[in-house]
């Protein structure tokens, strides 16, 4: 508790003065300003992270928490569970869709095992299990509220390690059996939402199952009562462990100032943890894609952050993430290497 509470105390404004700075040499590159859209909104963002007109994002890590769901036995899902183990191992080997994606942007992929239901005896995948998968949150909490507490500091604790290696910008993705079902309840619940409207089909749940789907996230949400208030009760009664992990990335982020980039539905929803936790944290996100699970564009209204990129990827993982770090790299490199109208001799 003493970590995530230092680090909720460390979470500050972004600084306003490098942000108007960063805003006018933007605004003096040669182009018509806004012309570059939201690389031009990018830099100015970094600025306001890092505090630097010249703000750098080129060691570039996805931290993959991986964790299973008591939820599971409810029959929420068509894949087995097993597949969270197997792809968690594949993380550490490098030939899952997120870990094809990072060698081309040039990103390290940091596994964790912050709950799979089985040891994972890989090198490679981190080892900071708090819980062999949560409990069905069906019947009762998902987890009790010291570990929801302990997988959050697992997330601070490993973007910290991160950014003592070096790491000047994270991106979160995570690998779990059924968590599109915890997520969707933490939309619902921090939203105020209908389960039957935030409840998508996941990794390909048959769409006439998903009233029952649905159904089960509304369950969880009576028997549990969370208040939406509390980031730390819903994600202890109606979350998960790589929630919880991945939320823990994002407050240590913004703790240190550094940007971190969310992924889809399954990020969102720990975003939108995060955010309740402690609100400033947002100013610290940037969003990637928009996910084609169906509750993904109410998380992302919810979170305000516009996703960047239309590619209709619903993997998870990190893949979106990955793909928007290559785009946030560019943004600095068009405020690095472009010219000013004065350096062209042009006067406007
Ligand atoms: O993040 C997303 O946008 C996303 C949307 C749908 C599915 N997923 C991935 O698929 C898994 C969850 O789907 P499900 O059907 O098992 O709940 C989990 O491993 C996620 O990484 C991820
Ligand atoms: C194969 C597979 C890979 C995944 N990666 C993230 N979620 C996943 C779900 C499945 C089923």
């Amino acid at each position: 508790m003493i970590l995530l509470k230092e680090t909720i105390k460390r979470i500050g404004e972004l600084d306003s003065k490098a942000m108007e700075k960063a805003k006018e040499r933007v605004d003096n590159l040669i182009k018509p300003p806004g012309s570059l859209g939201r690389l031009e909104e990018i830099v100015i963002q970094l600025a306001g992270i890092t505090g630097e007109i010249y703000p750098k994002v080129d060691k570039k890590a996805v931290i993959v928490m991986a964790a299973d769901h008591g939820v599971f036995e409810e029959g929420v899902v068509v894949f087995p569970q097993e597949v969270t183990e197997i792809q968690t191992k594949n993380m550490a080997r490098g030939v899952t869709g997120v870990c094809a994606l990072a060698k081309y942007v040039g990103a390290d992929v940091v596994p964790v095992d912050i709950g799979v239901k089985v040891d994972i005896n890989e090198p490679g995948v981190i080892n900071k299990k708090v819980k062999y998968g949560t409990d069905n949150m069906a019947k009762g909490p998902a987890m009790s509220r010291e570990e929801a507490i302990r997988a959050l500091e697992v997330g601070i604790e490993v973007a910290e390690e991160q950014i003592k290696k070096g790491k000047n910008i994270l991106a979160t993705g995570e690998m779990g059996i059924c968590n599109t079902t915890p997520s969707a309840a933490i939309v619902s619940v921090i939203g105020g939402y209908d389960p039957f409207e935030v409840t998508g089909i996941g990794a390909n749940f048959p769409v006439d199952k998903l009233k029952y789907k649905a159904g089960v996230v509304k369950r969880a949400i009576e028997v549990n009562s969370p208040n939406p208030k509390d980031g730390i009760d819903v994600l202890a009664k109606v979350g998960g462990l790589e929630i919880a992990g991945m939320a823990g990335v994002m407050l240590a982020g913004a703790a240190n100032r550094i940007p971190v980039v969310v992924d889809g539905f399954i990020s969102s929803a720990a975003a939108l943890i995060a955010c309740t936790i402690e609100p400033k944290t947002k100013n610290f996100l940037i969003p990637s894609h928009a996910s084609k699970e169906k509750g993904a564009i109410y998380a992302s209204e919810l979170l305000g952050l516009k996703p960047m990129l239309y590619m209709d990827m619903r993997l998870g993982e990190g893949t979106g993430a990955v793909l928007a770090l290559s785009l946030i790299e560019s943004a600095t490199y068009m405020n690095n290497e472009m010219i000013t109208f004065a350096e062209a001799g042009i006067s406007v």
